[in-house]
């Protein structure tokens, strides 16, 4: 529906984090050939962010598929001496399309801020990776009634100059909502998205109408196609589900046919 994003191309990434079996090029193959026939109906872009060392044999095995690759992280630098990180240009190089950045864990477990957030996304650009931008607010900041405020200040604090549709895709991840089994109701996702997407436009001027907003939180094969026809939801971030090929393509069956 126009002007409520149901025109966009959507989008589904599984992020696997840093779940052990999901470090073995052998599970890689698996979830790759069981996606390689069905992807063939299924109306949505689709990502895997696979541990750092599965980027590049990832790619290598889903080049001429419709499987792309993402990666979890990446420095704001092109270079230097940075030990343990990794910068946009070499995620690029080992095969990757996107890099998912501001994930609430890494904004937990790594201090992460806005400013950082913001730096990284441009670095993403410059890289020519689309940069997927997480928000969201804790339990303490919904109970306090904040939702909005906090989203919007986080969104507008983590977009880079330049943003696009093609460079870019926000996922609003509530933190409460993330492998807890708990989603907001479809009402308040609405809502969320709805101010998401007044921001993006505020923002990003025309190019906010068309920027995928995706919705992360336990999404799952049983609340996948309720969710995903939410107005203003353009696809999800799957963390859990994603671990189990069948679980992720029952979720991406909700753009079967569309
Ligand atoms: O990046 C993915 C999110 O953190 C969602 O994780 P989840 O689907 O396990 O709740």
């Amino acid at each position: 529906m126009a002007g409520q994003g149901h025109s966009i191309r959507p989008l589904v990434a599984g992020n696997w984090k840093m779940n052990g079996l999901k470090g073995s090029l052998a599970e890689a193959v698996g979830v790759r050939d069981a996606l390689a026939g069905p992807l063939a109906s299924i109306s949505a872009d689709v990502m895997i962010a696979p541990p750092a060392t599965l980027i590049a044999p990832l790619a290598e095995i889903s080049a001429g598929s419709r499987l792309a690759v993402a990666a979890q992280d990446c420095h704001a630098k092109a270079s230097g001496a940075h030990t343990g990180d990794v910068a946009a240009e070499m995620l690029k190089d080992a095969g990757a399309a996107a890099v998912i950045l501001g994930h609430s864990e890494r904004r937990a477990d790594h201090g992460e801020t806005n400013a950082e957030v913001k730096a990284k996304a441009a670095a993403a650009h410059r890289a020519g990776l689309i940069a997927i931008v997480c928000i969201g607010e804790t339990q303490g900041e919904r109970a306090a009634g904040a939702t909005l405020k906090v989203v919007s200040r986080q969104l507008k604090n983590s977009l880079p100059e330049g943003a696009t549709a093609a460079n870019t895709v926000v996922a609003y991840e509530p933190v409460w909502a993330i492998g807890t089994g708990l989603t907001p109701t479809p009402a308040d996702v609405e809502q969320v998205h709805a101010a998401i997407r007044r921001d993006l436009s505020e923002v990003t001027g025309a190019e906010g109408a068309n920027i995928r907003i995706l919705y992360g939180g336990s999404v799952k094969p049983d609340n996948a196609t309720e969710l995903m026809a939410i107005p203003n939801v353009n696809g999800a971030l799957v963390g859990g589900a994603s671990l189990k090929a069948s679980d992720f393509l029952a979720i991406l069956r909700a753009y079967e046919g569309r």
